[in-house]
């Protein structure tokens, strides 16, 4: 637990809360990391979508893929056997199965993902989101959406597991911001059960 800190005011290290986030490096081991990172790199049909903000349409900072239950979610891809044994590694973790992943496939430290939290409606409002990591260690920051003061950061590293628990997503806001430092590529796995 000694990679989850408060963000850098403090510099000290604290447990993040155990009723909203568990961290687990080392799901993966190096080797099948750096392995998988450079196949999804090269084989995901990656897209980079648009945002609009203030009516005005922006490239969003990373590139994206969905993959699924092809016949019970329109417009995912159908499951990989990759990602298929990912989502078997991660489902008796959750405590239960998900039906379909978002890859992230951040390019470097100008991608990003902003302040955001994952509860749409097709999702429930209390989603329980596994989170798998591959590549440049990034910070995955959170808030309390009312009192931003609240916040917390974990290192997610190559190879490592992040469960979103069912009341982050209400309460709480989550982003990876960009960084000024040199950073690799980094590509995110995050499983999510579409209802
Ligand atoms: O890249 C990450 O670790 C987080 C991605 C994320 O928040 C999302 O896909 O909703
Ligand atoms: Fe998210």
């Amino acid at each position: 637990m000694e990679q989850l800190t408060l963000f850098a005011e403090t510099g000290q290290s604290k447990g993040l809360p155990k009723d909203l986030l568990e961290y687990q490096p080392g799901l993966i081991d190096p080797t099948t990391g750096d392995w998988l990172l450079e196949k999804l790199i090269r084989e995901t049909p990656w897209k980079q979508t648009t945002q609009k903000l203030w009516d005005k349409e922006y490239l969003t900072p990373r590139l994206t893929c969905w993959y699924g239950d092809t016949d019970r979610i329109a417009g995912t891809l159908p499951w990989t056997p990759e990602l298929q044994t990912i989502r078997g590694m991660v489902e008796p973790l959750a405590g239960i199965t998900f039906n379909s992943v978002l890859l992230n496939y951040y390019r470097d430290g100008n991608d990003s993902v902003t302040w955001h939290s994952d509860k749409e409606s097709i999702m429930g409002s209390q989603p329980i989101i596994a989170s798998v990591s591959l590549g440049q260690v990034r910070s995955f920051d959170i808030r309390n959406k009312v009192n931003h003061k609240e916040h917390y950061s974990v290192r997610l590293g190559h190879g490592s597991f992040l469960l979103m628990k069912s009341g982050l997503q209400e309460y709480w806001e989550h982003r990876i911001a960009k960084s000024n430092k040199l950073m690799k590529a980094r590509v995110n796995l995050t499983f999510r059960l579409v209802i």
